[in-house]
């Protein structure tokens, strides 16, 4: 199949990202235009595409030649803007490095970006679950993995991420993980996170990604079910106690919250 083509089976779960991207409404996630593809639009709501936006990258993005070579890949793809960005992908490598973790979810690998970006700083016994549901987008990212040496500590599981989670609570898996980045349909942004605490041990990492969705949060519209529901998240996460949270204003937004 074509790798621009989005295949039946994933049409609904990816559906609501669809009228997202027609719509500019993941315009945060966008790419610098010096040697970082095309920035095809200006919508960004925290100004990703002007000299300030370059002067950042230029002063702090160290990226791996491999992951580079994948970000090139991926970001003229007619759905490149689902790519992370590559400062905030640097600041979850850090995140990772930081809490010494070995096993992390990734929900959401698009073409794999963030699941290298992850595989790269974990120790070589370390461990990234890897969900999507379109093996069509993995596809594109696989080979770079070996490339890099790292498709060892990378488990992809190709099936409804809520499933994966299931799984992995079932077979006993709860609170033995330490990082999960959540980053796929936004229409389960509170199950993946309720599932992703329970997975997480104490002083681990749960980061949510687009969590301002492009300024919509503001005003979130009756019949905008991913907007509703982010927003929903992000006034539960304000008083939730069982974590400590950081709102970062990265990307399409970014919210980091530390279990307690
Ligand atoms: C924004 S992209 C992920 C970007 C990725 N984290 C990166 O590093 O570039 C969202 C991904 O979520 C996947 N997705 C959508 N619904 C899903 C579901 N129910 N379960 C698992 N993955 C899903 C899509 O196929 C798509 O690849």
């Amino acid at each position: 199949m074509p790798l621009f083509n989005v295949p039946k089976e994933v049409a609904v779960g990816t559906a609501m990202l669809g009228v997202a991207f027609a719509t500019g409404m993941l315009a945060g996630k966008r790419y610098p235009s010096l040697g970082f593809g095309t920035s095809k639009s200006s919508k960004s709501i925290i100004g990703k595409s002007g000299p300030l936006w370059q002067y950042i990258l230029d002063h702090s993005l160290r990226e791996h030649p491999i992951l580079k070579k994948l970000r090139l890949l991926t970001v003229d793809h007619p759905w490149g803007k689902m790519m992370v960005s590559c400062d905030q992908a640097q600041l979850m490598a850090n995140l990772v490095k930081l809490i010494k973790a070995k096993k992390v979810i990734e929900i959401g690998v698009f073409t794999g970006y963030n699941t290298l970006n992850m595989a790269l700083v974990l120790p070589d016994n370390g461990r990234v679950i890897a969900c999507d549901i379109n093996e069509d987008y993995v596809k594109i990212g696989k080979p770079l993995w070996k490339e890099a040496g790292v498709e060892h500590k990378i488990d992809l599981r190709i099936k409804p991420a809520i499933q994966t989670l299931d799984e992995l609570l079932a077979s006993g898996e709860a609170e033995t993980f330490d990082f999960a980045f959540i980053d796929a349909d936004k229409e389960s942004c509170n199950e993946y996170y309720e599932k992703c605490l329970r997975l997480i041990k104490k002083g681990g990492i749960i980061a949510i990604d687009n969590v301002l969705w492009s300024g919509r949060v503001l005003k979130p519209r009756k019949d905008d079910l991913a907007t509703q529901s982010i927003h929903h998240l992000n006034e539960k996460l304000l008083r939730d106690a069982r974590v400590n949270i950081s709102m970062l204003p990265m990307g399409d937004g970014v919210t980091l919250a530390f279990k307690l």
